[in-house]
Formats: structure tokens, C-alpha cells, sequence
């Protein structure tokens, strides 16, 4: 198992090429928010804007249009309940984020199953939340894709089987090398397991952190930067550390950290990092 360094980010994020366009940063879809859980969405969506991806669409429940471009007004909109629009959306960008604040009823269901129906293997698919829960409640199978997992410790324990006290390291590596996907195991010291098999663990990270949309702020990041820079698994190690490293910069002087907090300093900081 390897920790996980500041070099990671100097690896990932680099300068800009002068003749770019927005759609060289990546074409990005995110999916989720309900009636209930719109913030979670926004948090997402913002994340991945403020992290750089090219052009940002966000599918959800038609009632959190108003407020998700009042936020941000730099994305489009879906209604995730419009099935031609959601599917010529999914099949058509690069990266896919799905699950923040999708909820797990019958027609959040509907949803993530159009979604998956109309990915490819081309394209990259961050499955959080909501996503892995309905994957393991309705036994929903794998994409195609480059797959990502970004599961906190219950989620993880719903979609491997592993209950959280049996989340050792062995066990954990031993699902994920069946899952042909990387797998970030969220928690304090989160532990990535790779698609190559390999294990990298986060040396860094705050109990300021411990707040609601935290993760979906890093689902934003992880599509955000997955879908700009091209070696998909350091993007995802790159996205882990540079949502902690921020963190804990915040936390220096505040007691709790806000994830809007975390995204707003994102330009800034890939900045200092940009080679
Ligand atoms: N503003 C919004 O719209 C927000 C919307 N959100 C959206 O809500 C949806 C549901 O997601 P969820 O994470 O809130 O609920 P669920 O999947 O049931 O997990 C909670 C259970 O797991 C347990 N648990 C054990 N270990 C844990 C760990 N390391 N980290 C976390 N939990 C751990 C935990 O234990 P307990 O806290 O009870 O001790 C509890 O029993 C999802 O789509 C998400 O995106 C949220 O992001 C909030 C802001
Ligand atoms: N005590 C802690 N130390 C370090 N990181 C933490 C701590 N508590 C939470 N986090 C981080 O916050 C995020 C929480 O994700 P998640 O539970 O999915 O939040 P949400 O679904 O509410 O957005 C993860 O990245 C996790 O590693
Ligand atoms: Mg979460």
C-alpha cells in the first residue's frame, strides 16, 4: 500500500494548452437530486465546474432548476425524468457522475437504469451515493465504462458485503480486484483500491470534514478532474487529495469546513500546482 503525496497533483494537473477549447476539458453529466436531496446535486455539479471540466450539464428533478442556476449558472439542465433528453446526454459526454442525492425509490431507479443503458466503454462513470445503494438494494449490474466507486464505509459495506469492522485492507482489495473499477473507500485516512490492483491510501484529511454533501463535493471533483486529465486512475488519486489538502488549509483557522468552501478555493489552488 502506497501513501498518498502532494506529487500527485504535480503529476496530474497541468498547464493549459494555448490552443484549447471548452470542449478539451471534457463534456461532463451529473445525475441525482431529487425533491429532497437538490443540494447534494449542486454541490456535485459546482465541484466539478470549479475543478475545470469544459462544459457541465446537470440531470435532475425539474424542481431544483431554479435554485442549481441561481448557484450555478454555468451549467445546463436535464429533467432526469425526460428519457430522451437523459439518454442522448449520457451517451454523448465523457464522464458521467450519478448518485448524489438521487435517492433510492422506484423512480430514482428508473433514472440510473437509463443512464447505465446508454454508457459505453469509451467513457468514465463515477457511481456515488444513491447509485451504489440501488445497485446493491435492486441488484442493478455494472456499466460499461471506465467505473469509478466512491463509497463511504456503509455504502461500501452494501455494495462488497463486507460488514465495516471486516473493511481491512486484505478484504477490501480482495472484492475490489473482482469489480474491474477503482474503488475510493471514503472515511478518515480514505483508501483508494485501484483498477490495476493496486492500493493507495490518504494520509491527510480533517474531522472538519465530517458535514453532509462533503462526499458529493468529491464526486464533482473526481468527475471534474477525470474528465480533463488523461491517466483516469491518477486523476482519481489526484481529486482524493486535493479535496483534503484544501481542507485541512481551511480547517487551519475554522472549525468546521463547508464543502462550497473546498470548491470555491479549487481554481486557486490547482493554480499553485499547474506544471
Ligand atoms: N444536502 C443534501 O442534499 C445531501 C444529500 N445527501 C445524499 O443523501 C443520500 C443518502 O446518503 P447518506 O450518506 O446520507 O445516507 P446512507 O447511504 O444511508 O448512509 C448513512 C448511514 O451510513 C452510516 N455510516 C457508517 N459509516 C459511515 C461513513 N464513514 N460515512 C457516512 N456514513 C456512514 C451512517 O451511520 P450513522 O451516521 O447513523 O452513525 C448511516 O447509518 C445520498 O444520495 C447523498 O448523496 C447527503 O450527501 C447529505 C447532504
Ligand atoms: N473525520 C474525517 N476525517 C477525514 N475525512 C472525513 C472525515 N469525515 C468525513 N470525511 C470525508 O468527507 C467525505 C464524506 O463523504 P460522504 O459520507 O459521502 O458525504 P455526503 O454523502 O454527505 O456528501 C469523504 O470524503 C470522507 O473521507
Ligand atoms: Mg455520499
Amino acid at each position: 500500500m502506497e501513501q498518498l503525496t502532494d506529487s500527485i497533483l504535480t503529476k496530474v494537473i497541468k498547464n493549459r494548452p494555448a490552443n484549447s477549447h471548452k470542449g478539451t476539458f471534457g463534456k461532463i453529466l451529473l445525475v441525482g437530486g431529487n425533491q429532497n436531496f437538490g443540494g447534494a446535486i449542486i454541490m456535485a455539479a459546482s465541484a466539478a465546474v470549479y475543478a475545470g471540466a469544459g462544459l457541465v450539464t446537470t440531470a435532475t428533478d425539474s424542481v431544483n432548476l431554479d435554485s442549481l442556476h441561481d448557484r450555478l449558472p454555468e451549467t445546463m439542465f436535464i429533467n432526469y425524468h425526460d428519457k430522451v433528453q437523459l439518454s442522448n446526454s449520457a451517451s454523448s459526454v465523457d464522464t458521467v457522475v450519478v448518485g448524489p442525492g438521487l435517492g433510492d425509490d422506484v423512480r430514482s431507479q428508473e433514472v440510473l437504469l437509463t443512464v447505465f443503458a446508454n454508457l459505453s466503454d469509451q467513457q468514465t462513470v463515477i457511481i456515488d451515493g444513491s447509485a451504489i445503494t440501488m445497485m446493491s438494494k435492486y441488484k442493478i449490474d455494472q456499466p460499461a465504462g471506465h467505473v469509478i466507486y466512491t463509497p463511504h464505509q456503509m455504502e461500501w459495506q452494501r455494495l462488497s458485503g463486507i460488514t465495516i469492522s471486516d473493511q481491512t485492507i486484505e478484504n477490501n482489495s480482495q472484492v475490489a480486484r473482482q469489480m474491474n473499477a477503482t474503488v475510493v473507500v471514503k472515511k478518515h485516512h480514505t483508501e483508494i483500491y485501484t483498477v490495476d490492483n493496486k492500493v493507495y491510501q490518504l494520509p491527510i484529511g480533517t474531522p472538519a470534514q465530517a458535514t453532509g454533501g462533503m462526499g458529493d463535493t468529491l464526486a464533482g471533483i473526481v468527475g471534474g478532474f477525470t474528465a480533463q486529465f488523461t491517466n483516469k486512475t491518477d486523476a482519481v488519486l489526484a481529486a482524493v487529495y486535493a479535496h483534503s489538502a484544501i481542507a485541512e488549509q481551511i480547517a487551519q483557522n475554522h472549525y468546521v469546513v463547508l464543502p462550497h468552501q473546498i470548491t470555491e478555493s479549487l481554481p486557486q489552488f490547482m493554480n499553485k500546482y499547474a506544471n
